[in-house]
C-alpha cells in the first residue's frame, strides 16, 4: 500500500464525533492500543524507531496516531516534512495533523504551536506536565488501533505525566530503545527500573544502530559490537524485538522527510523494522 506525505486538509468532523466528545470529553477512548518509545540516552533514534513504528503500522492499514511528547526537542515534524503545519482548533479540541491523503496517520508535536521552529522551549516540570496533560486529552484522534508516544530521553517529569494520564487507558506497554554500545546499554537499565516502579509493561527492546548497511551493495557490517540490548532482554526476560541496522538512505530520507518505506525496499533495515511490526500487529490486550 503506497502512502506518500501529503500536505495535510482540516477534515469536516462529523456533527455525531463532535457531539460524543462534547459530552464523554474523552479523546482517548477511541484508541485501541498505547504504545510508548523509551530511550536512557539522547540520539539513539527513539524518534527515527517511533516514526517508523508508526509508518509500518499505517502500511498494515492500521489507523494510527503518533504524538510527540519530546517538548525540548521535537523532531518528528521534521521526519514528515511537517514542520511548518499549524494547528488548527474544533470545539472538541486540537486537530492533529495528517500524513496521509486518508487520514490514516495523524502526528500532533509541540513544534505546531511554536511560533518560530527554532525557539527553545525553556519550561519548568510543572508547564511540561500541563502541556502534556493537554496533549493527552485535547487532541481529537478520533478511533485509532495504535497511538505511538515519543518521549524524551530519559526518565523525567514528562514520562511520569504520560504514565500517570494514560493509567486509566491500560497502555500496552513500553518500546525501549539502545544502541549495542555498553553505555547505552546500561541506560535501558534504568528504563526498566522506571517501567517496573510505574508498572508500565516492557513490549520488548529494540537494538538500533547495529551495524551498518553499505550503500553500494546492502551487505551489513557490525561496526561496533552487537548483541547488547539482546542479552539486556535477556537478564530482565522481556523480550528482544530486533537488531535494526544504520542504513544511510534512512538517514536520508528522514532529513529530507521521505517515507524510507517506499524508497528502500532491499534494505536489511527495512526488514528489520518489519519484523518490529509484525510483532506489534499481533499485540493482543487480553493475553498475560
Ligand atoms: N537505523 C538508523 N539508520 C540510519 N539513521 C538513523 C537510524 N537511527 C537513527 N538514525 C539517525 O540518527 C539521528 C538521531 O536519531 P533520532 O533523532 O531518532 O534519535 P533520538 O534518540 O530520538 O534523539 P533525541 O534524544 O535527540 O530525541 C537522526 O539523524 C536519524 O536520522
Ligand atoms: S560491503 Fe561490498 S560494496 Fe560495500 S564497501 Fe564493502 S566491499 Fe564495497
Amino acid at each position: 500500500m503506497g502512502i506518500s506525505f501529503y500536505a495535510p486538509v482540516i477534515e469536516d468532523y462529523g456533527v455525531v464525533y463532535g457531539i460524543f466528545c462534547m459530552f464523554v470529553g474523552d479523546h482517548l477512548s477511541g484508541v485501541q492500543h498505547v504504545i510508548m518509545v523509551l530511550s536512557g540516552k539522547g540520539g539513539v533514534g527513539k524518534s527515527t524507531v517511533a516514526t517508523q513504528i508508526a509508518l509500518g503500522l499505517r502500511h498494515e492499514g492500521k489507523r494510527v496516531g503518533l504524538l510527540d511528547v519530546d517538548l525540548c526537542g521535537p523532531s518528528i515534524p521534521r521526519m514528515f516534512n511537517l514542520d511548518h503545519q499549524d494547528i488548527h482548533q474544533c470545539p472538541e479540541g486540537w486537530l492533529p495533523v495528517y500524513v496521509d491523503k486518508d487520514q490514516k496517520l495523524a502526528i500532533m508535536s509541540i513544534s505546531f504551536l511554536l511560533e518560530n521552529q527554532n525557539d527553545a522551549i525553556v519550561w519548568r516540570g510543572p508547564k511540561k506536565t500541563a502541556m502534556i496533560k493537554q496533549f493527552l486529552s485535547d487532541v481529537v484522534w478520533k478511533d485509532l488501533d495504535y497511538l505511538v508516544i515519543d518521549t524524551p530521553p530519559g526518565t523525567s517529569d514528562e514520562h511520569i505525566s504520560v504514565v500517570e494520564n494514560l493509567k486509566s487507558y491500560n497502555p500496552d506497554g513500553a518500546i525501549l530503545v539502545t544502541t549495542p554500545q555498553a553505555v547505552a546499554v546500561g541506560d535501558v537499565r534504568r528504563e526498566i527500573t522506571f517501567c517496573k516502579k510505574t508498572h508500565v509493561p516492557v513490549i520488548g527492546i529494540i537494538e538500533n544502530m547495529s551495524g551498518f548497511v553499505c550503500p553500494n551493495c546492502s551487505e551489513c557490517t557490525n561496526v561496533f559490537s552487537k548483541g547488547g540490548g539482546e542479552a539486556l532482554a535477556k537478564e530482565f526476560h522481556v523480550p528482544f524485538l530486533g537488531h535494526i541496522p544504520l542504513d544511510p538512505k534512512l538517514t536520508q530520507c528522514l532529513d529530507e522527510g521521505k517515507n524510507f518505506m517506499e524508497h528502500y525496499d532491499k534494505s536489511p533495515t527495512l526488514h528489520a523494522i518489519e519484523k518490529v511490526i509484525n510483532t506489534l500487529v499481533r499485540i493482543d490486550r487480553d493475553l498475560p
